[in-house]
């Protein structure tokens, strides 16, 4: 069974900062400590309202932190010109609406696929490896395939908040179909959003997935318990239903 990497959304560091401005907690001192904590990358997600992580972060991330970094940004000019200035090792394009609390869904990569193009291809052309976040649907995975989009992440908000064990086993086999058949063509598949310590093994047992990206929750935790704790178990779960799984394939 392949690695499965985990990168650590630094966001919810910078909203917390934000809360009162100043430099306090930084953003980019949460990515040291994620690093030191065995993340393999770092996530950061420069919102056109700037509501969390600023041109600065982004800035010192590239320049500080020797870990990949997975740009979220939307489709915008501006957002395209931020990304090729810093040159991310990823750029994941995210849907993006002012008013939301979060991103609500996924990219609909299908609907907007002209739009798309320009975006896709400029970002690979500067040798940033290009992620859609979008749902877990075969209608945008082969958008994404015909976009040349080398990476999807699947969007796992709506199995974390399901309400009951039938609403949380269907969005699983969903998001354990739409694995199975991005992978089958050719997609290097990554999935997150609102995963938690007990949210997390089901999506990481899946074979198909190389990365999670992870965030809300471990800022959250991390009041609790610290951050690189919180890392540290997060990591550890991921191992274990990895290894569970292989086990049981073996078996
Ligand atoms: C796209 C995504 O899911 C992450 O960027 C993360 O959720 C960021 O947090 P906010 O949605 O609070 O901006
Ligand atoms: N793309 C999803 C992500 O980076 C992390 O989402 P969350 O754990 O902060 O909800």
């Amino acid at each position: 069974m392949n690695y499965l990497r985990l990168g650590v959304n630094i966001d919810h560091v910078a909203t917390i900062r934000n809360a009162r401005g100043g430099g306090h907690p930084d953003p980019v001192r949460g990515a040291r400590l994620a690093a030191e904590a065995g993340a393999d990358g770092i996530t950061a997600h420069l919102r056109e309202d700037r509501r969390h992580i600023s041109d600065g972060d982004i800035e010192r991330l590239t320049g500080e932190i020797d870990l990949p970094l997975n740009f979220e940004m939307a489709a915008t000019d501006e957002m395209l010109a931020i990304a090729l200035k810093h040159r991310p090792h990823a750029a994941c394009i995210v849907p993006e609406k002012r008013e939301e609390v979060t991103t609500e869904g996924g990219l609909d990569a299908a609907g907007l696929h002209n739009h798309l193009t320009r975006f896709c291809s400029e970002l690979k052309g500067a040798g940033i490896r290009v992620s859609l976040f979008i749902e877990a649907d075969k209608r945008q995975i082969d958008a994404a395939v015909s976009l040349g989009a080398p990476v999807v992440e699947l969007h796992t908000g709506a199995y974390c908040d399901a309400e009951t064990p039938a609403e949380r086993s269907a969005h699983l086999e969903r998001i354990r179909e739409a694995a199975r058949y991005g992978a089958e063509r050719g997609l290097e598949m990554h999935a997150g959003h609102g995963l938690s310590f007990d949210t997390v093994g089901q999506i990481a047992e899946m074979p198909e997935f190389h990365e999670l990206n992870i965030g809300h929750f471990l800022v959250g935790e991390a009041i609790f318990g610290g951050l690189d704790s919180a890392i540290r178990r997060m990591r550890a779960l991921m191992d274990k239903a990895r290894a569970d799984a292989s086990g049981r394939i073996g078996a």
